[in-house]
């Protein structure tokens, strides 16, 4: 049976790793001798890689593709096709036999605390090492070099200040502090059992090991493989062609989701992956991504005297609330938003556990927060699900949040000015990275500024003389839920309008 296949962020299977340790130790105790070979360095620009499918042909026993061939494209390495290929036409068959896993690792060191990436990294690295010797060498030397890569990991302080505002920032530090961690245990098991390979291993060439892993590798039932020849297929955000995996017969497959005429580069999708994901894990961006979102935090602040109970309403209603909150100074979580729906009907709308916690967040007294969650177990018990009755509270909750979103924007949009993006960047490297930094903040500003037009705000309404704050639901078609009574509260304060069509979505 065919599986569908993703790229690195599912969780990887865990699996019985002993079979290939034995063949490994003869490698490392045969390779990496006094006399080791120079390492071998993954690919320089003038290397075009021609002679690696024949290679990989040898290596496998079987054909992998009669219609594909390596060149290079503004992505890199790419996949072209070498004559017409029609849509339903399988491209290429990878066999299990020539992936490389962290099947090819010592217990010693599989057994380390260390994840299925950073496993997988010890290979490569291992590999780069034995250098000639390796029997990957003809891989390892069409793989990126680092000053090639553009993860986010790799970027300056300076770089990282320009996307700031997203939560990519926030992440790259903490996925930095977890490869620190992962370095040292990995290499007190490798000082400890193979020096030959820790031996001058620097903290950069881990990073860079798995940051090949994770833009390059695919989910299997041996944590995650990399699949020669398959990884030098880029991403089409709209392809429908994807990495499929036979456990059975034991081969990777691409099957073209289109038509290609001969020279054509042909893409494949890593899956639905927002620009954040692509930038953090895989270093690049593409223009107007419609799987882009952005995270909104909320805090409940320490001082609030409702603190514990808010906790606790909202680990019990907000579906995203998870760890973050109940530590100690202030608490706070994510809150993940898509493209809100617009007047052309696109999006998914504010998610139902973002509205939960405004409305938990803006209570001002314990009776507040139980009579929300009584009239919530009077529907289907989601906080979220329905606008509350009580139109003063809903516009409560609201006031937290449009401030919320339009406060970010600000942030944004003074982050996208100060890049300039006519200005001179000082390297072409810079140049990459502050366009893709341009590529995320846009797209984020964008469904942040569609979170913001949904909750529409309007000064006046017709027919209200004085100005007074009126909370408008439109009733979805046909729907009966339109609030008992429009209500009318402090002088001045604004108008909001929205859908209860989409608030129940
Ligand atoms: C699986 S590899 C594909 C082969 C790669 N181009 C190479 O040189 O080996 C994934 C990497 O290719 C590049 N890439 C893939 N799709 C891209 C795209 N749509 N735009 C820019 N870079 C892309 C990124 O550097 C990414 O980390």
């Amino acid at each position: 049976m065919f599986c569908l296949s993703r790229l690195p962020k599912l969780r990887p299977l865990p699996r019985p790793l002993l079979a290939a340790a034995h063949r490994l130790r003869i490698d490392l105790r045969c390779s990496i001798s006094s006399s080791a070979p120079p390492q071998v360095s993954p690919r320089g620009d003038e290397e075009e890689c021609g002679d690696f499918l024949p290679w990989l042909e040898r290596k496998a026993g079987v054909e992998v593709s009669s219609c594909l061939s390596i060149g290079k494209s503004a992505y890199g390495r790419s996949l072209f096709s070498s004559k017409a290929i029609r849509a339903g036409d399988s491209i290429l068959k990878v066999p299990f036999n020539v992936e490389i896993s962290p099947d090819d690792l010592l217990p010693e060191i599989r057994s380390c605390k260390v994840g299925n990436v950073a496993k997988l990294a010890a290979v490569i690295l291992k590999e780069l090492k034995m250098g000639q010797d390796s029997d990957w060498a003809p891989y390892m030397r069409c793989l990126p070099q680092r000053k090639e890569m553009h993860s986010t990991v790799f970027w300056s302080d300076e770089e990282l200040e320009m996307i700031k505002e997203s939560s990519v920032y926030q992440r790259t530090i903490d996925k930095k502090v977890g490869m620190e961690r992962e370095f040292s245990v990995l290499r007190h098991a490798l000082d400890r059992h193979f020096p030959e390979v820790s031996k001058d291993m620097e903290f950069e060439d881990f990073m860079h090991a798995c940051a090949l892993v994770e833009s390059r590798a695919w989910e299997s039932s041996k944590g995650y493989s990399l699949v020669p020849f398959a990884d030098f297929l880029n991403h089409d955000g709209l392809a429908k062609a994807v990495l499929l995996r036979d456990e059975q017969k034991q081969f990777s497959e691409v099957i073209a989701d289109r038509n290609y005429a001969p020279g054509e580069q042909v893409l494949i999708s890593y899956g639905k992956f927002s620009n954040a994901i692509l930038l953090l894990d895989f270093g690049f961006t593409i223009p107007h991504n419609i799987h882009d979102e952005v995270q909104i935090q909320f805090n409940v602040p320490l001082q609030d005297p409702l603190f514990k109970m808010k906790l606790y309403f909202l680990q019990r209603h907000c579906l995203q609330i998870t760890r973050k909150f109940g530590i100690s100074k202030c608490s706070a979580d994510n809150f993940t938003i898509k493209e809100v729906r617009s007047a052309k009907g696109k999006g998914t709308g504010i998610p139902q556990s973002l509205h939960a916690a405004v409305r938990v967040l803006s209570c001002t007294s314990l009776e507040e927060l139980n009579d929300m969650e009584e009239e919530a177990a009077q529907n289907d018990g989601r906080l979220g699900r329905r606008p509350l009755k009580n139109i003063n509270r809903e516009i409560q909750a609201h006031q937290l949040l449009l401030p919320h979103i339009t406060k970010l924007i600000d942030q944004y949009s003074a982050s996208a000015k100060l890049m300039n993006p006519t200005g001179c960047p000082a390297s072409k490297r810079g140049g990459i990275r502050r366009s893709m930094a341009c590529e995320l903040l846009a797209g984020e500003l964008h469904i942040l500024k569609s979170a913001a037009s949904w909750l529409e705000i309007k000064e006046s309404v017709s027919g209200v003389r004085n100005p007074s704050l009126v909370f408008w639901w439109v009733p979805a078609a046909g729907s009966q839920s339109e609030p008992s009574s429009l209500g009318a509260c402090k002088s001045g304060v604004r108008i909001i309008r929205f859908s209860c069509s989409l608030l129940q979505s």
